[in-house]
């Protein structure tokens, strides 16, 4: 599903965020990427959705050589993948259900579509009530759900997130991690970035670790 063949990443004038990465996520897998601040993780997330490029190597999704696909195929790309980030990223003064109907909004989904696809979307991360609150009336795992509502309301068959829980404590933490195996159990492939060791350990998936850009170690026992 997500495969990187000997990907290197130089940003111009940086160091090398990435070195040599070859591995292969299967699609329905759900796998952690780990490692010290500035190891590469943004940055292997960043090149799934073609928000970077490689330096060298390829990266290939869904059996597409990125390189290889046409500046127009770029949406469609992205409308595959739901993305999550630390800080949420929600627009402050549009309402929770807004936030989530952005991306179905972009795609020109009839109205009536529009409003059952965002309750379906609120309901799974257990926000349906929420649908009129703004987002600085909730707390922090709240808003964090709303993203996570946000990036799955058009049913990607792709999750990345970068940092998911990095403002959360441990026991939300755990609930949005829980909410992610949810959604892989139903068959989404997910990577998320994390440098919460303990909170990784437990969840029990697949691990791997980047040091200084460079492939430490893949948990891939298969
Ligand atoms: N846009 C950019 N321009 C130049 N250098 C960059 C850019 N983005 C990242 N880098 C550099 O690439 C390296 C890897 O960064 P990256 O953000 O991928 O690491 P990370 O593991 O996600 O770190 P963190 O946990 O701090 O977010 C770092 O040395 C960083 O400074």
């Amino acid at each position: 599903m997500i495969r990187l063949d000997g990907v290197s990443k130089r940003y111009p004038g940086g160091n090398e965020a990435l070195a040599g990465v070859t591995l292969h996520i299967r699609r329905g897998e759900m796998a952690f990427i780990t490692g010290h601040s500035g190891a590469g993780k943004s940055t292997f997330l960043r090149l799934i959705p073609l928000l970077e490029r490689p330096s060298h190597g390829a990266v290939i999704i869904g059996g597409v050589n990125l390189a290889r696909l046409s500046r127009r195929r770029i949406p469609h790309l992205r409308r595959g993948i739901g993305m999550i980030f630390q800080d949420h990223r929600l627009l402050n003064d549009r309402t929770v259900f807004d936030n989530v109907a952005l991306p179905l909004v972009i795609a020109g989904l009839p109205h009536r579509e529009l409003g059952r696809r965002v309750r379906a979307a609120l309901d799974k991360v257990g926000l349906l009530r929420k649908e009129r609150a703004y987002p600085v009336t909730l707390s922090g795992g709240e808003q964090q759900r709303v993203g996570i509502a946000r990036a799955v309301v058009s049913r990607p068959p792709v999750l990345l997130a970068d940092e998911p829980t990095g403002n959360l404590d441990p026991a939300l933490s755990e609930e949005i991690m829980r909410l992610f195996e949810q959604f892989n159990a139903v068959g989404v492939t997910i990577v998320i970035a994390s440098h919460d060791h303990a909170l990784i350990e437990r969840m029990g998936h697949r691990r791997i670790t980047l040091e200084g850009g460079r492939l430490l170690d893949d948990g891939d026992r298969r």
